[in-house]
């Protein structure tokens, strides 16, 4: 097929990126009897020299996206898993620098948790040892998240977690707000605030010259400030608790310099009990209806002065 030149074509490729996308790895590492998992979901997207491929059908730049599943196994066998980040970096790194047209290289990944399940004959060992060294139950909470973009000179790493579900039964009020011709909303002075935290932070990490975090710890640290800051305010609205837990992420984490949240405001509404001649308030350890939808959505980009907000708007693909 004859080759034409870009500017001659009517119709133009726009963005493209490419990759295998969830990859489901799990890695096991045994220290003696003793067995530790590493359980990810690892999305490889790649860019760079692909308007061939798109214009012509020349595959000639094209790194299989099979290829690239098999190196996330094959890196998780060689290197191992230490940490999402570092696995995610390895990876990008070695896309962006082995392939010539592969200019920049996003990788996603997902972490499950695994716990160790208690053993039955717990009583009767010493401190540590009641725990099965190769028996595992799939943590329920969150999930923990990174996304790594490299384009061969500086580095991206946007961590964080979903599905992170949360509760105040008290210490939280909502009043003073706009009342229209529509407004229906009792004000409420105690009342329950709960949400499933989905939150992204972002490193201030960008080259090889600089000292990488403990990934590990940022993560653990993070989580913590974040929990603490929703136990410890007071809360007048759930805008004013998702700022205190990115105030307090960017005032104990100086790795950090973004943080953004997705909150769901998961409404509890007491229960009109009055049919049935009971009383249901608050004060009294009332029953409620958990509604699941719809939902209030409290949405923020909390971020350390003089720092440039780069975490997407629309959580929902990061
Ligand atoms: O914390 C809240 N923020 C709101 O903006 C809002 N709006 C609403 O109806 N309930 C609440 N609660």
């Amino acid at each position: 097929m004859a080759a034409h030149s870009r500017s001659a074509r009517p119709v133009i490729l726009g963005q493209n990126q490419y990759g295998k996308a969830e990859n489901r790895v799990v890695k096991i590492t045994r220290d003696g009897a003793t067995h530790h998992i590493k359980d990810l979901n690892v999305s490889v997207s790649l860019s760079g020299d692909m308007e061939e491929v798109h214009y012509s059908g020349s595959n000639a730049n094209v790194l299989p996206t099979d290829t690239t599943k098999n190196t996330v196994y094959a890196f998780a066998k060689e290197h191992g898993i230490e940490s999402a980040e570092q696995f995610g970096i390895h990876l990008a790194r070695h896309f962006v620098t082995s392939q010539e047209p592969i200019h920049r290289a996003r990788i996603r990944i997902e972490e499950y948790a695994w716990a160790r399940i208690e053993t039955s004959d717990a009583d009767s060992r010493p401190i540590g040892a009641d725990e099965a060294k190769h028996s595992f139950v799939r943590k329920g909470q969150e999930t923990r998240l990174t996304q790594i973009t490299y384009d061969g000179s500086s580095w991206e790493v946007i961590s964080g977690l979903k599905d992170l579900v949360v509760m105040n039964s008290t210490n939280s009020e909502f009043w003073g707000y706009i009342k229209d011709k529509y407004t229906t909303l009792p004000e409420a002075h105690d009342r329950i605030l709960a949400t499933q935290v989905s939150a992204r932070w972002r490193f201030n990490w960008g080259d090889d010259d600089q000292e990488m975090p403990h990934w590990d710890t940022a993560y653990e640290q993070t989580k913590k400030h974040m929990l603490q800051a929703f136990a410890e305010t007071y809360s007048l609205s759930l805008q004013q608790t998702l700022y205190q837990m990115g105030a307090r992420i960017i005032d104990n984490r100086t790795e950090i310099d973004e943080v953004r949240f997705s909150l769901p405001n998961k409404h509890h509404f007491l229960v009109d009990l009055q049919p049935f001649g009971l009383k249901n308030a608050t004060a009294d350890g009332a029953v409620y209806y958990a509604a699941d939808r719809p939902y209030g959505l409290i949405e923020a980009t909390i971020l350390r002065d003089g720092c440039e907000a780069r975490i997407p708007v629309d959580l929902t693909n990061l």
